[in-house]
């Protein structure tokens, strides 16, 4: 590993230090027999300036190189308010690794470019930024997943039915049977609670979703837990925690990137400490017909609805209590409504809706059964999950967070494929 020091590390006080810098041109200008090389790395940038009368070698190789070449730069450093982080590099060697001519992306890319060049998008530090952020709403999960007793598993990918319905399944050939992609752990967790308790995991999911919206990709990252002995009151209280700390321990870190996304008070994500506004699927009905909208008791909320309802929070807000005949198969009956579900959902403010789907599980035998049945599916298909009800079944309670789509709010991103590196959408698949 070359011996370098970061750009985000040089500073004032270094002044008189030598240091090796390696990275790649960010911006470039001639002024005069002066080359100044806005120089760029993981942690940030740092300007660097080749004088002819310090070195002409370093000199007139620095007036050669493109934008992104990568280079290695050695050089003084000074103090200077001027620089856009108020420290420069009196550069006097360049080791030009590779130059480029003609970097492809210019200024007026348009996104779908952007998305055709995903590969070399990567590049930039406001892509970066976002897979910091991501990368440390994991981080933070992890922490608290840790602190409070959770394990993590590893569930497998390849499986053999549905859970969230048929219709969004990528099926493939497996020898000689037939396989799927993964919509979710959540069956697999289900079984591993009765050795462990309390499982998570963050898996890829998979999702045949035709619907090209700006909160739906194919593919996924799925932070999913699961719970012995909890209702859905429990649950949703675990969900709160997690996503505040998540979200709190994301500002603590990366408030800087944040601020690149986000020009507003960050009022939202301060806001967002348990607990959480909670409405019944009822009143969010009430709402949405008090603000003009067409819907009936039974329909399903889609992205415009929770568009509109979330207009009424500042902070993630969950929505419970849904009707059964809009829910999935595994969710237990609300015994004191049996037109409805134990199942909740989080919406994130700000237009961005469900981030969060949880339910209570059915853990009933025959009344499992008899859902999967009223479903139109084969139980045969589901004697394994079945079998969770048969040897010692117990009340438990789960979720699952898009990853994405959590990112996508807190950095109030237009659409959920810039938050995952390379999205995977109904019309991309490349590169
Ligand atoms: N363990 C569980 O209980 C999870 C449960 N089986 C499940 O998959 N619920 S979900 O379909 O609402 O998906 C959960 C979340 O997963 C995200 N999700 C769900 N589908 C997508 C797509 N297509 N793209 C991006 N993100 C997606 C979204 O935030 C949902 O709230
Ligand atoms: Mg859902």
């Amino acid at each position: 590993m070359i011996d370098k020091v970061y750009c985000a590390d040089v500073t004032p006080e270094m002044e008189g230090k030598r240091v090796k810098l390696a990275g790649w041109v960010y911006r470039k200008r001639e002024v005069g027999k002066k080359v100044f090389i806005v120089l760029r790395d993981s942690s940030g940038i740092i300007q660097t300036i080749f004088k002819k009368e310090l070195s002409e070698e370093a000199y007139a190789e620095a007036k050669k190189v493109g934008i992104e070449s990568s280079v290695i730069i050695e050089g003084t450093v000074k103090a200077d308010p001027r620089a856009p982080t108020g420290v420069e590099v009196q550069a006097d060697k360049i080791q030009i690794l590779q130059n480029v001519d003609f970097f492809p992306i210019t200024k007026d890319a348009s996104e779908e470019f952007l998305l055709d060049v995903r590969h070399l998008h990567l590049h930039s530090p406001k892509v970066a930024a976002v897979m910091k952020v991501k990368a440390t709403m994991m981080q933070a999960a992890r922490e608290w997943l840790l602190q409070d007793g959770w394990y993590e598993v590893f569930p497998p990918i390849l499986v053999t039915g549905a859970v969230e319905g048929g219709a969004t399944l990528f099926k493939l050939k497996y020898f000689d049977k037939t396989a799927y992609l993964s919509q979710s752990a959540q069956l697999y967790l289900e079984a591993a609670i009765f050795g462990l308790e309390k499982v998570w995991s963050l898996t890829p999911s998979f999702r045949a979703e035709k619907s090209r919206t700006r909160r739906h990709l194919t593919e996924f990252w799925h932070l999913e837990l699961e719970a012995a002995w909890m209702d859905l009151w429990d649950i949703m209280k675990v969900e709160e925690e997690l996503v505040s700390y998540m979200v709190q321990r994301t500002l603590e870190l990366r408030k800087k990137e944040i601020e690149q996304y986000r020009k507003d008070d960050l009022k939202t994500l301060k806001n967002t400490v348990p607990p959480f506004p909670r409405v019944s699927y009822d009143e969010a009905i009430d709402i949405l017909q008090s603000k003009g909208v067409e819907i009936e008791w039974g329909e399903d909320m889609g992205a415009d609805e929770e568009r509109i309802l979330t207009q009424e929070f500042e902070a993630p807000f969950f929505v419970y209590g849904y009707p059964k005949g809009i829910k999935a198969f595994y969710m237990k009956e609300d015994p004191e409504d049996p037109r409805k579900v134990l199942a909740a959902d989080m919406l994130a403010p700000e237009g961005y809706g469900e981030v969060i789907g949880g339910s209570q599980r059915e853990d009933n035998y025959d009344k499992l059964v008899e859902r999967i049945i009223e479903e139109e599916m084969d139980p045969k298909n589901y004697e394994w999950y079945l079998d969770l009800r048969k040897y010692g079944s117990v009340p438990h309670s789960g979720f699952g967070l898009g990853l994405e789509r959590l990112v996508a709010w807190v950095l109030k991103l237009d659409h959920v494929r810039w938050a995952t590196l390379f999205p995977r959408t109904p019309s991309r698949l490349y590169p």
